[in-house]
């Protein structure tokens, strides 16, 4: 058994009608994590999301789930998977209870080990038991596919975009519950364009735009490279080591001449760091700044979000 809980290599995907909606994308799901799958509207998540469930065909690469690859052992890994889809759908004339019971059925779980009422009580839905799914509010029917998501009590989870127009306090009881049910053991993979929210839920973030995987590393590291910011100085006279100060998070030397500071830009500014070396007795002749690429992607997202 592999220690992974997904693994996906170089997995592409070109629709019929020419979109290349993802490009060589590689990533390893940690078993017992919560991973956040972060990008703008249109960068490949839905698509990533369905071809994981078998919904959508790959065009090329590979995965699998739970070590099951999805096309060698198609059966297992889709048992291995519970989707919570991002649009709300089922049927408005079934009960929530009769809802759990279908699903249980189309994954061939036996009557003697389904818990629909169980899971109806974990989402805080065992008094809406019997109500017609229409008569559900907007976050009571969210929570209900989470519910329909665990009948098979698959070790993987996934939600895509749960959180879209759901209201504070649902969303936190949603988080809640999902948080319980990583506690148990099931390992969680989260899309959402709002980094705030992968931010204060995941272990760690991968990144994907137009297709493309452009970051996936622990969540503080992500962060914390969001708030660096860095400046190449060109010096009047030759050094052999970068010179450093508590204030910098890195100092680095390009050449004998040049070097690059890295900085947090909420502790200081570029003109603080040239104040610096200044002060240790340098002259600088030529600086540039650099943002840090994944500043500029994040910068996007948070403002989009
Ligand atoms: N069935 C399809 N046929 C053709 N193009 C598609 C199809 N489904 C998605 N696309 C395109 O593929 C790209 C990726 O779409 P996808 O839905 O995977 O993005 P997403 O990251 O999930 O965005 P969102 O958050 O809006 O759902 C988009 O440009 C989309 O228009």
């Amino acid at each position: 058994m592999s220690e992974q809980a997904i693994s996906i290599k170089n997995l592409s995907k070109k629709y019929a009608g020419g979109k290349q909606a993802l490009s060589d994308v590689s990533f390893d799901v940690a078993q017992g994590s919560i991973f956040g799958l972060l990008g703008p509207n249109g960068a490949g998540k839905s698509t990533l999301i369905n071809i994981l469930a078998g919904l959508v065909m790959k065009s090329s690469g590979s995965a699998s789930i739970w070590g099951f690859d999805i096309d060698a052992n198609p059966r297992n890994a889709k048992a291995s998977i519970g989707i919570v889809p991002q649009e709300i759908m089922f049927d408005p004339f079934f009960t929530p209870k009769e809802a759990l019971e279908l699903q249980a059925g189309l994954y061939g779980v036996p009557k003697s080990k389904r818990r629909t009422m169980e899971l109806l009580k974990a989402v805080r839905l065992e008094d809406k038991a019997d109500a017609y799914a229409r008569t559900l509010s907007g976050g009571m029917k969210r929570r209900l596919l989470v519910a329909k998501a665990m009948v098979h009590a698959p070790p993987v989870i996934v939600l895509d975009e749960p959180t879209a127009g759901v209201d504070i306090e649902l969303r936190q009881q949603l988080w809640d519950y999902v948080l319980e049910l990583n506690k148990q053991g099931v390992t969680v993979v989260l899309t959402t364009h709002y980094l705030e929210e992968a931010e204060q839920l995941c272990d760690r973030i991968a990144i994907i735009n137009h297709g493309q995987l452009i970051a996936n590393k622990p969540t503080r590291e992500l962060v914390g490279m969001a708030r660096e910011k860095a400046v190449v100085l060109t010096l009047d006279r030759d050094v052999t080591v970068a010179p450093t100060h508590d204030a910098f998070e890195k100092s680095e030397l390009v050449n004998e001449r040049t070097i690059e500071i890295t900085y947090n830009k909420d502790r200081m500014n570029a003109g603080e760091v040239l104040t610096t070396i200044q002060g240790l007795g340098l002259g600088i002749v030529d600086v540039t700044t650099k943002e840090a690429d994944l500043e500029d992607v994040f910068l996007r997202l948070t403002s989009s979000a």
